[in-house]
């Protein structure tokens, strides 16, 4: 079998964080009730004129910039047309030819290789509507239902160059985009909530080939995990189609999540099935030079510099660096926590095990977190002090989590202070090598696992309260 390479582009939609929609003043919250944040315009009513809602286009400059983009002296609004029932208007006023941004870029880090991805385009539109589909299946349902509060919120696309190649590198690449949009503030960037969404462009080639093959656009895809898994399946059916002497065809599919695979949705239409054409009742855009700088100015420490400043600031490793940096709350809890406890190390690594692990049991986001930055910097003080071990500590940060109670609180509460005094720990000490004979006779006898197990009992007899180098400072002592 002839070895094969993918080439894989994402097409990325992000919702603006803005009040009101891009072409009226309805409000953009996610939920309410159906049909109830809408109005004559975003309704599509004849008649009624778009008015563009600036801070759209300062929220479009800014992810543009972040993005290494140009952003355009000179842009306009086109209409794409289409029929659909989540589309009142029958055109969505988007951006075709002179898009607000183009020639950006992002980086990936693959394999410990730094990866520049191509930005091909970013440009603004319209969201359309909601369809309720009432039945399990899109093709068995009896009728569907139509939601036009999401109808006008301001939209983001943002189009990649086909410069991933892996499965893997996709998921980097959104990973990364998602994290830089975020750094922003300009979306939530909620996949479970559509507030940002992805199709995935995907064919492959024979390796070395420098042609493209025929791609196909995955739609569907509802999570970082969902957008790998699909890549990985359809990648192996094109394949396969191409090994038993098949031609792939140029179409748009769904992933079915429960089933794992992707199906044939609509064949895909070419550009000019849109007739895009521009928009009359929307002058078009000149974007002056010093609101690009103002903009500029407001831009924060982005991911990647974010990650080099933890890596030389606290000299955290490459890897602690990248998962803290990967979302702002969290590097945002981790800035916290290390101003009032100042061992980045310990910070980290609390934060990528012990936190991260309860946040995703609880399903939690970090900024939600029962425990605050403090109350952390609060718990590693005990365990510096040696108030507690290490051992209870993580008992105590259970605690904290669910009950919101602060460390000292539930120490004292529950009389968790470690025993370093000698004169309390020695007669258990004693108890515990007077009821063990074997393990001291094996211990005198080279065997260094009976030191283990000694050690346990006495952490068991004080349910593990006892200082850890007490007990082995009294115990070789002894034996
Ligand atoms: N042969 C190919 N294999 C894989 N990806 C490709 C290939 N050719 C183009 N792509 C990617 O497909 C995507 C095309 O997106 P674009 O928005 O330009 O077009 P579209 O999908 O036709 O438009 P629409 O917005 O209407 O869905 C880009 O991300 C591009 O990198
Ligand atoms: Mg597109
Ligand atoms: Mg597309």
């Amino acid at each position: 079998m002839a070895e094969y390479e993918a080439v894989i582009g994402l097409e990325v939609h992000a919702e603006l964080k803005t009040n009101s929609k891009i072409f009226c003043g309805c409000t953009t919250e996610f939920g309410g009730a159906p049909n109830t944040h809408v109005c004559p315009i975003c309704l599509g009513m004849p008649g009624v004129l778009p008015v563009l809602n600036r801070n759209v286009v300062e929220y479009a400059i800014k992810a543009g910039l972040a993005l290494n983009c140009e952003i355009a002296e000179f842009s306009k609004f086109d209409r794409k047309n289409y029929y659909y029932p989540d589309l009142p208007k029958n055109y969505q006023i988007s951006q075709y030819d002179l898009p607000i941004a183009k020639n950006g870029y992002l980086e990936i880090e693959v394999d410990g290789q730094t990866k520049r991805i191509g930005i091909t385009r970013l440009h603004m539109e319209e969201d359309a509507g909601k369809l309720i589909h009432q039945g399990d299946d899109i093709a068995e349902a009896e009728y569907s239902l139509v939601d036009y509060n999401r109808t006008g919120v301001p939209l983001i696309e943002i189009v990649s160059e086909p410069d991933l190649r892996s499965p893997v590198e996709a998921r980097l690449y959104m990973e990364k985009l998602k994290a830089i949009l975020q750094y922003c503030d300009v979306s939530d960037c909620k996949m479970q909530e559509g507030s940002l969404r992805c199709d995935a462009n995907v064919s492959v080639r024979p390796k070395g080939s420098t042609e493209f093959g025929t791609k196909t656009e995955i739609k569907n895809l509802n999570s970082f995990k969902a957008l790998q898994r699909a890549l990985e399946y359809e990648i192996k059916r094109q394949i396969e189609i191409l090994e038993d002497g098949g031609r792939i065809v140029q179409e748009t599919r769904s992933w079915d999540e429960s089933k794992g695979i992707t199906i044939t949705l609509r064949s895909k239409e070419e550009a000019h099935d849109y007739r895009y054409f521009p928009e009359p009742d929307l002058v078009p855009l000149v974007i002056d030079r010093e609101w690009v700088e103002r903009v500029r100015q407001t831009l924060p420490e982005l991911p990647d510099a974010r990650r080099r400043r933890l890596m030389e600031e606290y000299g955290l490793p490459a890897y602690d660096a990248m998962v803290i940096t990967g979302s702002k709350a969290l590097a945002d809890y981790f800035d916290q926590c290390v101003e009032k406890f100042s061992d980045a190390k310990t910070v980290s690594n609390w934060i990528m095990g012990e936190l991260l692990r309860l946040l995703n049991a609880h399903n939690l986001e970090v900024e939600d977190s029962p425990v605050k930055p403090e109350g952390l910097a609060e718990l590693l003080a005990l365990i510096n002090k040696g108030t507690i071990s290490g051992k209870i500590a993580k008992t105590v940060f259970e605690e904290m989590f669910e009950t919101g109670k602060g460390a000292e609180e539930i120490v004292k509460e529950k009389g968790l202070v470690q025993i370093t005094d000698e004169k309390v720990l020695a007669p258990i000490v004693d108890k515990v090598i007077e009821e063990n004979p074997k393990s001291v006779e094996d211990y005198r006898n080279g065997k260094d696992r009976a030191f283990g197990f000694l050690v346990g009992q006495v952490m068991k007899a004080t349910k593990g309260k006892a200082n850890p180098q007490l007990v082995n400072k009294l115990l070789r002592e002894r034996l």
